[in-house]
C-alpha cells in the first residue's frame, strides 16, 4: 500500500463581514473577522501510482469531479510543481455543503496541507495559502485556520488573537444559497456597516460581552430578504437564549454564540423542533497544524 495522509477541514464562522466595494474584476472588497469551529470534514489523501486525481464522498451534494474544490487544489500543485504521482481524495463530509461555512474551501486548504507533505514539496504555509488564493476567496484562511482579519476579497490574511472560549450553535435551513448571487444583489447605499475595529478590540480584550455587540455581517440584507426562513432562525435563536446570532458568509447558516454550556441543550432543542440540521460545537480559533 502506499502512502495516507489523513488531514482536518475545519469550518469557519464570519464574526463580522463588512462589503467595501465593487471592484473592476468583478469581485468585492471585504473586511471581515474569520474564525475555525470544532466542525470538520476529514480529508483522506492517497497515494496511488497511476497519474490521476480521484474524489471519493458518499454525500451526494459533494461533486466527485473537477468542479470539487479539493480536486482543484490538488491539480493546480500536481501541474505546478510537476508531480507525476497521483491521489485519491476521499471527503467525510461534516461541514453541511452551501450552508456560508466554507467547507468546500476548507477541504481544498487541507488537501494543500496534505499533499504538500505527501508529495515532500516542502512549501511554505505562506506558499500554500497564495496557492490557495487561486482556487477561492476563503481558501487562503482556511490553510492557516485561526482567527483573521480578511481583506482584499478575502484572500489577505492578518492573524489576530482568539476569541474567549465559547460555544456556538449553528442551524442550516434546507435551502442552498449561491454566494455570486448574494454578492450580486448586495445594495452597498443601503447597508449598515459593522464596525469591525470595535470587534478586533472585543476580541484582543477577551471581551465576550464586547464580541456579541460588534456581530455584524453586510450580507444578511440580501440572504434575509431572499429567504425570510432565515431571519425566522434568527429570531428563534435569540428567543431561545443566544448571547449573539448572526448569519454565517452568504448564509444560509445561522450561528448563535453562547457562554454558557448550561444553556446549550435548551437552545439546541428548541431548534431541533423546526430544524434539520443543527449543532452545537466549539468556538476553535487556534491555528491549524501544518
Ligand atoms: C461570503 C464568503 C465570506 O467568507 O463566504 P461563503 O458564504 O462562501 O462561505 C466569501 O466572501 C466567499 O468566498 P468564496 O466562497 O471562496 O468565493 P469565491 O469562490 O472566490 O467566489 C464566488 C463568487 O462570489 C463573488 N465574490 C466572492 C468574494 C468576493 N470578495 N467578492 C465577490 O463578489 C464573485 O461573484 C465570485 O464569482
Ligand atoms: N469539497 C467540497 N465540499 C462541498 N462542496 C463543494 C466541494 N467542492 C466543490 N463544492 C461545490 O461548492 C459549492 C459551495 O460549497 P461550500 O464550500 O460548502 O459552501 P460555501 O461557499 O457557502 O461555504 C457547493 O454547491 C458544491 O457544489
Amino acid at each position: 500500500m502506499g502512502n495516507r495522509i489523513l488531514v482536518k477541514a475545519p469550518a469557519k464562522i464570519n464574526l463580522s463581514l463588512d462589503v467595501l466595494h465593487k471592484r473592476d474584476d468583478g469581485f468585492h472588497e471585504v473586511k471581515m473577522i474569520m474564525t475555525t469551529i470544532d466542525l470538520a470534514d476529514r480529508i483522506e489523501l492517497d497515494e496511488l501510482q497511476d497519474d490521476k486525481i480521484t474524489i471519493v464522498s458518499q454525500n451526494r451534494f459533494v461533486p466527485d469531479d473537477d468542479r470539487n474544490l479539493a480536486y482543484q487544489a490538488a491539480k493546480l500543485l500536481k501541474e505546478r510543481f510537476a508531480v507525476k504521482k497521483g491521489v485519491s481524495i476521499s471527503i467525510s463530509k461534516i461541514i453541511p455543503v452551501a450552508a456560508g461555512l466554507a467547507g468546500g474551501s476548507s477541504d481544498a486548504a487541507a488537501t494543500l496541507r496534505g499533499l504538500n507533505k505527501l508529495w515532500n514539496l516542502g512549501l511554505s504555509i505562506d506558499k500554500l495559502a497564495e496557492i490557495g488564493a487561486e482556487i477561492g476567496s476563503d481558501v487562503s484562511f482556511c490553510v492557516y485556520g485561526g482567527t483573521a482579519i480578511a481583506t482584499g476579497r478575502g484572500e489577505k490574511i492578518e492573524h489576530i488573537s482568539s476569541p474567549p472560549p465559547c460555544w456556538v450553535i449553528l442551524a442550516k435551513p434546507t435551502i442552498g444559497v449561491s454566494t455570486a448571487d448574494v454578492y450580486r444583489n448586495l445594495k452597498l447605499d443601503q447597508v449598515e456597516h459593522p464596525n469591525i475595529d470595535a470587534m478586533v478590540q472585543a476580541i484582543h480584550n477577551h471581551d465576550f460581552k464586547g464580541i456579541c455587540t460588534n456581530v455584524g455581517n453586510v450580507l444578511e440584507s440580501v440572504t434575509l430578504k431572499m429567504h425570510p426562513e432565515v431571519n425566522h432562525i434568527k429570531m428563534q435563536m435569540q428567543r431561545f437564549g443566544a448571547d449573539a446570532v448572526l448569519m454565517s458568509g452568504s448564509g444560509p447558516t445561522v450561528y448563535g454564540l453562547v457562554q454558557y454550556q448550561s444553556r446549550l441543550q435548551r437552545i439546541y432543542n428548541g431548534l431541533r423542533g423546526f430544524c434539520d440540521q443543527v449543532y452545537a460545537v466549539r468556538l476553535l480559533g487556534n491555528r491549524n497544524e501544518s
